[in-house]
């Protein structure tokens, strides 16, 4: 009985631990620099897991799971889902640890058998732990590894100001004055030395050849980066004093993909919410709004139905308008939308743009198009061309002669 006792214990310590490493992990991924994930979809992070698998199988297994939310990191840092996010993988380790120890304290009942696998296991987790500390199993070499490991993902970080601002509402002007950024040091800046005055209601597209700096530009906008030079003021405030949450409660990022979670219409469109404090009402108005009202009442358990993994029962028009739900729900001063490079058919366009029409006139919005096709940039107020990270104001009437396609080809500037 004290055997099975201790045994019982070094399991019940051993799974905590694997379940803290994972809760950690998974915490210092979400909080990682974004070019981690971006662009190589999540590659990178799985890289890291590979490299480390040789040394420690349960944070490999902890990076592996955390993949599942990798491509969509952008919209949910975009949509403050940080702690929801943790709180929701807080749980799935709970859960986890609840089954794993439940099982492990049924295998006792066979005592000899039990006995066996408890110190087989042991072994391999002996086995485990030395690799993880290099030499013995000791707290010591428990540490250094946690320290290598949390080099190997040490995250660029932004942090609010502990005197930071909470605004509770904005108009929506918004100044860039001189920024510059390069995401590596030593590279050419991305962005460099950007002036720009949006006023607020106003709707700018972005346009320019593809790496231009147009995302770039929305990231710094939303403080997923900090500029190193320059600064971005949001109603003459410095983004950098104000709260984080609070500006990415203002300003609603609409991603050209991934932007749904798994859950349901109405969590998806109250994302900020959680599940028990949903407003419906201002859901349905927010669907009614961005025109997701027809396609949802259709679906079998409308506002109820379940989107799937990241929204793949949903086609791309609809994912979209889901994502201007939310950000009328959210009621944001800044809708930032990274128009989809893959064409939409005539009527999601169509429904795309009054939905967009209904959020200028009936919400005095302030709207950032990264646009790829002509019908965005015609729908706008001022054109704004990014190209090796130089900015530049451009007429529509620049547009008009070319075929549809405007990222690529070169603009002719009219000033
Ligand atoms: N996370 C990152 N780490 C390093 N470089 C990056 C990262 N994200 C973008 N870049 C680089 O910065 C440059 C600008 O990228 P950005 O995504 O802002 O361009 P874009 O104008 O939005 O392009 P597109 O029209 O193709 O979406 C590109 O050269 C890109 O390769």
């Amino acid at each position: 009985a004290a055997a099975y006792a201790q045994q019982a214990l070094l399991w019940e310590a051993a799974l905590r631990a694997t379940g803290r490493l994972r809760e950690r992990a998974f915490e210092r991924l979400l909080e990682r620099d974004l070019a981690f994930f971006e662009g190589r979809g999540g590659v990178a992070a799985g890289d890291v897991a590979h490299r480390i698998t040789d040394e420690a199988d349960d944070v490999a297994d902890a990076m592996y799971s955390v993949l599942n939310v990798v491509p969509s990191m952008l919209t949910m840092k975009a949509n403050n889902g940080e702690r929801k996010e943790i709180l929701r993988f807080q749980k799935l380790a709970d859960d986890d640890l609840k089954h794993n120890w439940g099982k492990k304290k049924m295998k006792t009942l066979i005592p000899q058998a039990v006995r066996a696998t408890y110190i087989g296991g042991l072994l391999v987790l002996s086995a485990g732990s030395i690799m993880i500390s290099g030499t013995s199993f000791d707290a010591e070499g428990f540490l250094s590894f946690l320290t290598v490991l949390a080099l190997v993902v040490e995250p660029i970080q932004v942090r609010d100001k502990p005197d930071a601002l909470h605004l509770e509402y904005v108009k929506g002007d918004v100044k860039f004055h001189d920024v510059t950024f390069r995401y590596t040091d030593g590279m050419p800046p991305v962005v460099d030395e950007v002036n720009l005055h949006i006023r607020p209601g106003e709707t700018i597209a972005f346009v320019g050849p593809s790496g231009g700096g147009k995302t770039t530009l929305a990231k710094l906008l939303l403080r997923l980066y900090d500029p190193q030079r320059g600064y971005i003021l949001l109603d003459n405030h410095d983004i950098q004093d104000i709260q984080l949450q609070c500006l990415r409660t203002h300003i609603a990022f609409v991603s050209q993909d991934a932007m749904l979670f798994s859950g349901t219409i109405a969590e998806n469109i109250a994302y900020r919410d959680p599940a028990r404090d949903i407003n419906m009402i201002k859901v349905e108005y927010a669907a009614k709004i961005a025109n997701a009202e027809e396609f949802i009442k259709m679906l079998p358990e409308g506002y109820y139905s379940n989107v799937g993994q990241r929204g793949s029962s949903l086609s791309g028009g609809q994912k979209q308008r889901l994502a201007i739900a939310r950000a009328i729900y959210q009621n944001s001063s800044i809708l930032i939308m990274d128009e989809a490079t893959s064409a939409l058919d005539i009527r999601s366009e169509l429904l795309l743009k009054e939905a967009l029409r209904n959020l200028m006139i009936d919400h005095t919005v302030t709207v950032l198009i990264i646009a790829h096709r002509q019908e965005m940039v015609l729908m706008s107020d001022r054109v704004i061309s990014l190209e090796g990270g130089k900015l530049r104001e451009i007429t529509k009437s620049a547009f008009l002669s070319q075929d549809g396609r405007i990222s690529l080809p070169r603009i002719s500037s009219s000033n």
